[in-house]
């Protein structure tokens, strides 16, 4: 099995994607936002890109719910924000939810060449590699592409230490792993910080940013590993559970 890294969505093209599975990484805060809402009971989420779109799914039918944000808040008219604390049970249970981020929505259409597309995150990272490596056994699949949505056109920290958790629980499932050279700095880099995250990402741009913001319980949240079950697939334009 082969791992891949790529540090930014713009960075896959289909070529690079076209036999490969997808993972894609937008820890703070739209994949984990996203996970958290379908574990939640949202029974299904909208990636869209802009702002418009999303309110035409409101106008066509009122009941679903518009989530995300610009800048990091919440958008004039919209329902809900980007924070998972936000799509608790009572609020998404059965419902669709329209989400359009700055990076993290994008960085799925990105990567909408793989075979199939999941969402990852610390939230549910173990979960969601498990069930990967057994379908791609089934499936005889050997790419695994590891894709980081990054912050504001760049590469962005917090997503690399978390694809380095993946590139962990692969290499201890797998008797024979390739991995290239981002993958393999993430891997050492998680290793070093897996016990408290927050020691390196205190030093990090959005990460900080969000922290101006008073999202620290957010921080808090994204970054506690496990604790969800669900593995979720982008499939056919939409987020659901696997
Ligand atoms: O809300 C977030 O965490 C970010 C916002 S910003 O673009 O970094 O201000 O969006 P996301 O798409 O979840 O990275
Ligand atoms: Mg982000």
């Amino acid at each position: 099995m082969k791992v891949m890294t790529f540090s930014h969505y713009k960075e896959v093209t289909e070529e690079i994607l076209k036999d490969s599975y997808a993972i894609v990484i937008d820890l703070l805060r739209a994949t984990s936002t996203m996970i958290w809402a379908i574990s939640n009971g949202a029974n299904v989420i909208i990636p869209v890109e802009n702002i418009l779109e999303a309110k035409l799914f409101k106008k066509l039918n009122e009941s679903v719910l518009l989530g995300g944000e610009r800048g990091g808040l919440k958008i004039e008219g919209f329902d809900l924000d980007n924070s998972p604390l936000s799509y608790k049970k009572e609020v998404v249970f059965g419902k669709a939810i329209v989400m359009t981020t700055t990076n993290g929505t994008r960085a799925l259409k990105k990567a909408s060449f793989a075979k199939r597309i999941f969402l990852g995150s610390f939230i549910n990272a173990k979960k969601t590699a498990e069930y990967i490596l057994k379908e791609a056994l089934k499936d005889d699949m050997q790419k695994i592409a590891i894709v980081c949505a990054g912050t504001e056109k760049k590469f962005t920290l917090e997503d690399i230490l978390c694809a380095g958790y993946f590139a962990d629980i692969f290499k201890t499932c797998l008797e024979k792993i390739e991995v290239d050279d981002l993958s393999l700095a993430s891997y050492e880099l998680y290793k070093k910080f897996e016990n408290d995250p927050h020691e390196i990402l205190k030093y990090s741009y959005h990460y900080n940013h969000l922290k101006k913001l008073g999202f620290e319980a957010d921080l808090e949240f994204c970054l506690k590993k496990d604790f969800v079950d669900c593995v979720c697939e982008y499939k056919n334009l939409v987020v659901e559970k696997v």
